[in-house]
């Protein structure tokens, strides 16, 4: 499913109205009539008041309660702006409604505004026309809808989210339920708009498919291929070979929670690199892995002197994950800048990794292999030191980001970008990056391709918050670890339902 802004929405609706003939008239109709079918399914008792603006998101509106109303529904319509700046398909609706003999407010004062809580409000105030702060008098509206205790459905967007950054302009209906028309937008999809939708539907609004299936956007949702399958004859050599580099003092957990997730994922053979003094400890952590001890630092971290014995090693494994707990330490960054350049095989930076990395796009931009970065918030504001606005972490470095957050991005130097959809707030716990590394190395050598490994390991990260029981109350990284059975399992077993149904985070409607 491709996610669009809103000059791609309007494209495709000027596509749909002028290559493919269909009306703008008929695509308001239909947006209408999908609202309208969510309506009859989960609000069939309300009466409704359809808050409507002068753009064509009122319009939509404006179809809507004409429709209700032939139903003999109790409606009501509020009208903010003038109708001498209304499109044609909004004045030929708002004639309509007038004609009917629906009730309608004209820009109504504030006495006149009335919200009963038992009354289902539609949101028919903003779509993706914004293109400002929200003025003061839509603002005290929308304040007045989100206290008023009714619950709210939105149409095309919770009015005040930006269709393009989904951030609220100032201010935004929280809506209960949200349908968009055509396709969803970044402002239904990202954060932290996702949240102003409340459960979210779409319609195509009659689009021919053609339309929406060659369309050359470059976003949509993180719904990879299947799992590949594993060689019933295969044996651990042939399952992964992952080496994680890592640890330093009072860091010995990031490198172990990474090897236990790499082995949970799948990875036959696991090589942990770590500081000499660590070695014990982490065995005791993870017993499965095969410890190489390095020399040290006099504060305990990996050494220079480590370099050539470490390439060395990386030839001889699938995947290298470079970073978990290796500190700040002036030598220990000198030996990651020096080996990004020249390991052999891919490469997933996290963590001390990627503040090694900073500042320097060169050390990866230049390698032979691809690599793939995992930065949260902070790490990414220290990733961009240097680079321009328009310029992306994956153009400037030459990698896979994956933009760490809620609903993270996955995006390639290519410009194509994948949204991901599963995950909550669980996922924020100390050693959660650790392990979503340890996942992403340990796919990205058993699966298709890098992008679908990294694609599949962080749509499995988020699943674990979402399956593990009480996860949002009380979950650590170790359990990201123990669900990841369960839902390898159910990605393996219920991927076409998966698929389908975009993970049980949006519903088609006709
Ligand atoms: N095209 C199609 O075929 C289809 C389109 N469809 C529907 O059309 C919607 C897009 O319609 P749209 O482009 O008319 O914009 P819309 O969101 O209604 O708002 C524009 C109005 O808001 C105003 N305004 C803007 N910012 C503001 C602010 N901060 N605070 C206050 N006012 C502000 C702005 O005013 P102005 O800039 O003129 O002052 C203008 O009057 C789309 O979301 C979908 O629902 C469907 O029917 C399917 C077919
Ligand atoms: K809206």
């Amino acid at each position: 499913m491709k996610v669009l802004n809103p000059d791609e929405m309007r494209r495709m609706d000027e596509t749909c109205i002028h290559k493919y003939k269909v009306p703008a008239q008929i695509l308001m109709e239909n947006a209408a009539l999908s609202a309208l079918s969510v309506i009859q399914e989960e609000y069939p008792h309300h009466s409704v008041l359809l808050v409507c603006g002068s753009g064509n998101n009122g319009g939509d509106g404006l179809a809507l309660a004409r429709i209700l109303f032939s139903l003999e529904k109790d409606v009501e319509v509020l009208l903010l702006g003038n109708p001498d700046h209304f499109s044609k398909e909004t004045s030929q609706n708002y004639r309509a409604v007038r004609e009917i003999g629906i009730p309608l407010s004209l820009n109504p004062n504030d006495e006149e505004l009335s919200f009963k809580p038992n009354r289902l409000i539609v949101d028919a105030l903003l779509g993706i026309g914004l293109n400002r702060t929200v003025s003061e008098k839509y603002k005290a509206i929308i304040e007045r809808m989100n206290h008023s205790g009714a619950p709210i459905f939105s149409l095309d967007i919770p009015s005040g989210i930006d269709g393009t950054t989904a951030q609220p302009r100032g201010i935004s209906i929280r809506a209960d339920k949200t349908i968009c028309f055509g396709a969803p937008k970044r402002g239904n999809i990202l954060s932290p708009g996702y949240v102003y939708n409340g459960e979210l539907f779409c319609s195509r609004i009659s689009f021919p498919p053609p339309l929406i299936r060659d369309w050359p956007g470059k976003t949509e949702f993180n719904i990879p291929s299947p799992l590949i399958q594993r060689d019933p004859l295969g044996y651990k050599n042939s399952f992964g070979r992952i080496l994680i580099i890592g640890g330093g003092k009072n860091y010995q957990g990031a490198p172990a929670l990474a090897a236990q997730a790499a082995y949970r994922s799948g990875a036959g053979y696991v090589t942990a690199a770590v500081p000499q003094s660590q070695a014990s400890g982490f065995s005791a952590h993870c017993p499965e892995a095969v410890i190489q001890e390095l020399q040290e630092t006099t504060e305990k971290t990996i050494s220079e002197k480590n370099e050539t014995l470490l390439l060395d090693l990386a030839s001889k494994h699938d995947v290298v994950l470079m970073g978990p707990g290796m500190t700040g330490q002036e030598e220990t960054v000198s030996l990651i800048r020096k080996l990004i350049p020249l390991i052999p095989v891919p490469l997933v930076l996290d963590a001390d990794g990627l503040n090694a990395l900073a500042g320097s796009p060169d050390l990866t931009s230049k390698r032979k292999f691809q690599t793939v970065i995992t930065p949260h918030l902070g790490e990414q504001k220290r990733l961009r030191l240097g680079l321009t606005e328009d310029q992306s972490l994956e153009e400037r470095y030459g990698v896979i980001c994956v933009y760490k957050g809620p609903r993270s991005r996955i995006c390639q130097s290519d410009g194509k970008e994948y949204i991901n959809l599963t995950g909550n707030d669980a996922l924020g716990t100390a050693g959660s990056g650790d392990v979503l590394a340890g996942m992403v190395a340990t796919l990205i050598a058993t699966q298709e391709s890098v992008i679908q490994g990294v694609c599949k390991a962080v749509l499995l990260h988020g699943l674990t918050a979402e399956r593990y029981p009480g996860a949002r109350e009380s979950f650590t990284a170790s359990d990201i670890i123990e669900a990841l059975p369960r839902c390898l399992l159910e990605y393996k077993n219920n991927y076409n339902e998966m698929k389908q149904t975009f993970l049980g985070k949006m519903k088609m409607i006709p």
